[in-house]
């Protein structure tokens, strides 16, 4: 303000563009430039739109309640009007775009207040309120907008930045989503997710992607632009669902009526462009749109993989044998999609087998072929759509009937859910999901496509898990008939039996055996070995002719197949659960640096796994206290011998050291723990007494608080 008083305003806004420019020239790599919008004048938004040609910008918007309350403007319509004017100059001057989800704090409080004036007590309903992804802890708050928007541009620009501390380790995260067989996508419709309050965690049990549909083209209207609502609103779909679901997003717009004359069709591009603009992990494209149009959203999809999508909505006459259908997937092949989507509506049964016969020509072609997802619509089609294996798009019950809004169809009081979700499938929209995933699996396993499968946990007491409990909850929600249970035993010799039936679905190894199991294996992942302590054992089943171990994780592609176990490969899942729960404590200011310590108390296979999970997080000082020092001597000795700084990108490799006695006080050049992690079983193991350990109190005096967990 004083400079533009001192200046004048012309001068002022001369030398500020001349300060962005030099800022960006000078920057140009490894640094976050934040510009404010009150910065960005005319002259900078050109410089900006320059810069985004080559650059990722990032337009961050925000809800317009939040704005209001930080501005302290109370003028409703003065706030969204500017806020639609700043937007649309905004999204020119960007090539990215940040929805940051407001933490609901006063919606929570609001709701608090109310129960409380109904005569609820408010702490109860607090913990209810606390179940509904209501906000953290206050020094946790910013941790979920850190997370989203870490999430974010590792999406945006993982092509020059990696980061560890966002990576899935999960085994089968390493086998690309469209590569695995049988997987699930969950159709929402935007005008669903933003007239209903739906917990989405419900909504993604059972499936692999979520496809938003952007379905505001309905095939009557026209035209239809985007306005920067529209924009905002879409922005906020995605941003919720990747919060609240950890499963790729699908980004996908219904295209309505064309209006623009052939192949163009503006408002539906401009819906695309807006998509890849917020970087979902993939994006369809409609194959109706002309080559040019194609290639030009191909040209701005960045990170996102295209599916070419054509739907048929008059079914042609000779259906799958109609040469469309397979110049289809070849001109998408050829523009340069990722994967195709082709869909007919069905009118006999026999289109169920037609598209089978057209996946297996496809399936003949030469070698470079893309993911082909193909089905039949309609209630004709839902055979196709259960054997179909990449991204079969399923719905959910809880989202019956939200086709049917223009219908008058209403769903009955007091309906079963059945037949509820029978009515839903008399459905006015032709492309609308009508099977659930559970249907869908529950029809791949009774037609013999995949085999039930025995699952186990090993170990000496094995009675306390709640594994069993676990996992046999989720078959039953997947509609897997697996079963899960405890295999105790007084050595590893039971788990030859295990492994001998062609049923055998893999194990979950625990105390005492997570050491000794390695001999057993054939191969492990990286993981395992660096812990030198393996929890999954995962069966193959076909060796490669030369009969060594495939090592490209080929072999998680034959889950769910009986057959006899030809090798065990040893994974360990452990060290991944103690981060998520350390990360998840963690406050920022307790972000890991150089100085950081942490310790572990025990030296079994848990604690082996939690030592890494630090060496992991880059903590450099790393403590072990156990019962029986010789144990917690040979477990420190283990990662001092390793190059640990090869496991991180972060700095110096870590010390792990030992605390002898419980009466030591913390060792003074090293700073008290921010994270402990106990690895003390709580039951008895092999007839000895469960440890009663109480952790000292004089290392728990960080002054900035940590997080402890404990590891049962
Ligand atoms: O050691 C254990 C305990 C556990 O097996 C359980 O069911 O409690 C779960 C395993 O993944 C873990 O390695």
């Amino acid at each position: 303000m004083a400079h533009r008083k001192l200046f004048g305003v012309a001068e002022h806004q001369r030398r500020q563009t001349n300060v962005l420019r030099e800022t960006l020239i000078a920057n140009e790599k490894g640094c976050v430039i934040v510009c404010s919008p009150g910065s960005i004048e005319r002259s900078g938004q050109a410089l900006l739109r320059e810069y985004a040609k080559t650059h990722p910008v990032v337009h961050i918007v925000r809800d317009a309640k939040s704005i209001r309350n930080h501005l302290k403007i109370w003028d409703e319509e003065k706030i969204d009007h500017l806020l639609g004017i700043s937007g649309s100059i905004f999204r020119t001057c960007s090539n990215l775009e940040f929805y940051n989800l407001s933490e609901s704090r006063t919606s929570a409080n609001e709701s608090l207040d109310y129960l409380e004036s109904q005569g609820h007590n408010k702490a109860l309903s607090r913990n209810n309120l606390a179940g509904q992804a209501s906000p953290p802890t206050p020094f946790l708050t910013l941790k979920r907008a850190e997370r989203d928007f870490l999430k974010f541009l590792n999406l945006a620009t993982s092509k020059t930045m990696s980061d560890s501390s966002l990576e899935s380790f999960y085994p089968l995260a390493r086998v690309a989503t469209e590569a695995r067989t049988y997987t699930h996508a969950i159709s929402v419709p935007l005008s669903f997710l933003t007239s209903t309050s739906i917990e989405l965690e419900d909504i993604v049990s059972a499936t692999d992607a979520f496809e938003l549909v952007v379905d505001d083209l309905d095939r009557s209207r026209s035209p239809h632009p985007l306005s920067s609502a529209r924009a905002d609103q879409i922005g906020q779909a995605v941003a919720s669902i990747r919060r609240h679901a950890v499963i790729p997003i699908i980004y996908h717009v219904a295209i309505g009526t064309k209006n623009d004359g052939p192949g163009e069709h503006k408002d539906y591009v401009d819906r695309v462009l807006h998509g890849l603009r917020l970087a979902p992990e993939y994006a369809t494209i409609d194959l109706s749109l002309s080559d040019d149009a194609v290639a030009r959203l191909l040209a701005v999809k960045g990170n996102s993989k295209i599916i070419g999508n054509a739907f048929f909505p008059d079914r042609p006459s000779c259906g799958w044998d109609d040469p469309r259908c397979f110049a289809s997937y070849e001109r998408a092949m050829a523009l340069g999609c990722d994967l195709v989507k082709l869909s007919i509506p069905a009118n006999s049964i026999d289109d169920n087998f037609a598209v089978q016969r057209f996946r297996s020509q496809v399936a003949a072609l030469p070698s470079s072929r893309i993911p082909l997802v193909a089905y039949n619509t309609g209630r004709l089609g839902r055979m196709s759509v259960c054997f179909n294996p990449i991204f079969t798009p399923v719905t959910h019950q809880a989202l019956v009937g939200v086709y049917d809004r223009d219908t008058s169809q209403q769903v009955p009081e007091g309906a079963s859910r059945s037949a509820m979700l029978d009515l839903g499938r008399t459905t006015s929209n032709d492309e609308a999901p009508l099977v659930t995933a559970c249907e869908a699996n529950q029809a791949l396993y009774s037609s013999f496509i995949l085999d039930p499968m025995h699952f186990y946990i090993y170990g000496a007491s094995v009675n306390y898990s709640l594994s069993p409990a676990m996992h046999n909850a989720a078959y039953r929600i997947c509609g897997m008939p697996h079963d899960y249970k405890t295999s105790q035993a007084t050595s590893l010799k039971g788990l030859y039996d295990l492994v001998s039936d062609p049923n055998f679905g893999g194990a979950a190894i625990t105390q005492p055996y997570k050491i000794e199991v390695i001999a057993l294996t054939h191969s492990l992942s990286r993981h395992a070995k660096a812990i030198g302590a393996v929890n999954t054992l995962i069966p193959i089943r076909n060796l490669p002719p030369n009969g060594g171990i495939p090592d490209d994780l080929s072999f998680l592609q034959e889950r769910n197949h009986a057959g006899p176990v030809k090798a065990l490969y040893g994974d360990n899942t452990d060290w991944i659960g103690i981060r998520v729960c350390l990360r998840r404590g963690l406050s920022p200011v307790n972000a890991v640096r150089n100085s950081s310590s942490g310790l572990v108390i025990g030296a079994g296979g848990m604690a082996r796994a939690a030592v890494y999970a630090m060496i992991q997080m880059g903590v450099k000082n790393i403590f072990i206290h156990n019962r029986t020092f010789e144990n917690a001597e040979k477990l420190a000795a283990h990662y001092n011998r390793l190059d640990t700084s090869s496991f991180t990108p972060q700095g110096p490799a870590a010390t792990v050291r030992v605390i002898r006695s419980y009466t030591d006080a913390w060792p003074e050049e090293h700073r008290l723990p921010t994270m402990v992690v106990c690895c003390i079983p709580a039951n008895s193991i092999d007839g000895q007494p469960a440890a009663n350990f109480v952790l000292p109190s004089k290392w728990l005096k960080s002054p900035t608080g940590g997080v402890v967990i404990e590891v049962r």
